[in-house]
């Protein structure tokens, strides 16, 4: 009897088919798939060129309420529907994102979905996988090294070394890294300075990857990060130091999206990884784009809850590609409703339906925000073996009062055979012509009105708190030609406050705007508020400690 006891052993028992089957099935040639191994390709770019062009299949977007920790089931929510679209006859494939090694080694584990709702090979994508970040990480770096160099051979370009804007980046959580001085050592080291490390998934390079259509906008954009400023606060540019091209170079493979599959042999493309705290938190648009001209339903996720990864799904990407989704999905588990209601981390297990239900006003708060990006929304429950009917009852009974449906889904433990209800819906939702996307706001909106318009509609809060610093660079930028740029908020997953401690559904509060950050490369401004962090830390016992080969050379501990 196989062992189902984990997300590692389930997926190791798959029974995978050759990737050339899988890209076939999607109409995609063996000669424009690029194997690496058996079960995973990367997509020509000259496949991708040419698909351009002709019918979108309908588009879906799985999203969540403010999560707990652990995340609750958008990436497996989102294989689950794949498959289980699949399962009543539509052509469907899922888009989502790569996994980042930080957390695999930290709390929140891999990025492949759980259970029976999975892409598999899992190790390799929660790994290695085809050497993106890798990519991205090198292509970064050489960036900041060459930032470095130029300085220490004379400043031509009189980068004031007090306002260089790039860091390094390295795939890992690494608190130690977040502040360090660079070029200690003496003259031959260079200037020293102080700087530090991102995670990778924050890097403009990965926004820029996800976001660009092509090499050539890809080589244009990364032209266009600021690294720094001159004393005279004029910005100075990638291009200026030449490194456009090569990192481009660094980066071509890495352009092209990753071809794999799920446990019941659907097909998946997984590029990308941005976060959706510190960053945009959506898979690839060019993934997204493809896929749309491959199949009839595509299900993408977007990071953290609603307030987070739809925001930026709609305000960022589709504003920018120019995507119309037809559907959205908001899964809700009961756990993470109990915490939104007050219950402690620990506390989550035992049945609390006055907690459900206190808990129901952030989930409430997330649909009619969905909505007002004229999204037709479906509720998923993602049950948990913990779960209670009367607990579930109660979700279902107070969406119910929001003219919206809650769908119970068992995916996690039954697969596609879990989720066919929430399928159905989907597919009534998205043929139903009730979609009438727009953003949230018009790109000529003042960048200030920008922030405070999420802020306000989206987080509910009483005011943004932006010193005259802020403002003034705002401004600044205005003047620079970047006003029409979208707003990229930089927040706790947690809360719509910037308190992660402040759960529910608060109103009022105030959103402090601790920062502003330009990405002329990917076209977004980054708004830091409170202290979210870019170098995340590991955690007192992280996932690392019981990651290992075993007797038979197979990997444990990955989830
Ligand atoms: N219904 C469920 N029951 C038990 N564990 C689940 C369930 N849904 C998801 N998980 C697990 O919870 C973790 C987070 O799931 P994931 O899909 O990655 O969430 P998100 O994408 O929202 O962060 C994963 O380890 C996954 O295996
Ligand atoms: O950006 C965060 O993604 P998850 O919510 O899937 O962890
Ligand atoms: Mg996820």
């Amino acid at each position: 009897m196989a062992d189902f006891t984990s997300d590692i052993a389930i997926a190791r028992a798959a029974s995978k088919k050759p990737i050339m089957e899988i890209g076939a099935r999607l109409g995609i040639p063996s000669e424009h798939l690029l194997p690496y191994g058996h079960d995973k390709a990367k997509v020509s770019a000259e496949f991708i060129a040419a698909s351009k062009g002709g019918r979108d299949g309908k588009l879906i977007l799985v999203t969540a309420i403010n999560p707990t920790p652990a995340g609750e089931g958008k990436t497996t929510t989102t294989v689950g529907l794949g498959d289980g679209l699949n399962r009543i006859g539509k052509k469907a494939m899922i888009c989502i994102r790569e996994a980042s090694l930080g957390p695999n080694f930290g709390i929140k584990g891999g990025a492949a979905g759980g259970g029976f709702s999975q892409v598999v090979p899992m190790e390799d994508m929660n790994l290695h996988f085809t050497g993106d970040f890798h990519a991205i990480t090198t292509a970064h770096n050489l960036l900041a090294a060459l930032i470095d160099n130029h300085i220490y051979w004379g400043n031509e370009l009189n980068i004031d070394i007090r306002r260089i804007a790039w860091r390094r980046v390295m795939d890992m959580n690494d608190r130690a890294l977040r502040a360090i001085t660079c070029s200690l050592g003496g003259v031959a080291n260079g200037f020293p300075r102080e700087t530090g490390f991102d995670i990778t998934v924050a890097s403009e390079v990965m926004a820029i990857l996800c976001l660009a259509t092509d090499l050539k906008d890809l080589e244009k954009r990364l032209g266009n990060i600021i690294v720094g400023y001159r004393r005279d606060r004029s910005p100075v540019f990638a291009r200026d130091l030449k490194a456009d091209g090569a990192m481009t170079v660094l980066l071509r493979d890495a352009m092209q999206p990753n071809l794999v599959q799920t446990l019941e042999n659907n097909p998946a493309f997984v590029h990308g990884g941005p976060f959706a705290n510190i960053a945009h938190g959506c898979n690839s648009v060019v993934a997204t784009t493809t896929a749309l001209k491959l199949a009839d339903y595509v299900v993408t996720e977007a990071g953290f809850g609603a307030d987070l990864g739809a925001e930026k799904f709609f305000d960022i990407k589709c504003r920018k590609a120019g995507l119309k989704p037809d559907a959205a999905v908001i899964v809700a588990t009961v756990r993470a409703m109990k915490m939104n209601g007050g219950v402690k981390k620990d506390d989550l297990a035992a049945e609390n339906i006055d907690a459900v239900r206190k808990g129901c006003a952030n989930l409430g708060r997330h649909v009619q925000n969905v909505k007002k990006f004229g999204v037709p929304v479906v509720v998923a429950i993602n049950h948990f073996v913990s779960d209670t009917e009367a607990e579930i009852q109660a979700v279902k009974d107070y969406v119910a009062t929001l003219g919206a449906e809650a769908i119970l889904c068992r995916h996690w433990a039954q697969g596609s055979a879990g989720i066919e209800d929430l399928a159905r819906k989907v597919v009534e939702l998205a043929e139903s012509g009730q979609a009438q996307f727009a953003p949230l706001y018009p790109d000529d909106m003042k960048l200030i009105e920008k922030i405070e318009t999420i802020a306000t509609e989206i987080y509910h809060a009483g005011e943004v708190i932006a010193d005259k610093s802020v403002r003034d660079q705002l401004r600044q930028w205005e003047e620079q030609g970047y006003g029409h740029l979208p707003i990229c908020m930089a927040k706790t997953q947690y809360s719509f406050s910037t308190d992660p401690h402040l759960r529910g559904a608060p109103t009022g509060h105030t959103v402090p705007v601790r920062e502003v950050r330009l990405s002329a490369g990917a076209g977004f401004i980054v708004v830091i508020t409170g202290e979210i962090m870019t170098m995340p830390g590991l955690p007192r016992t992280p996932s690392s400690e019981k990651i290992f080969i075993n007797d038979q050379g197979q990997i444990e501990g990955l989830f």
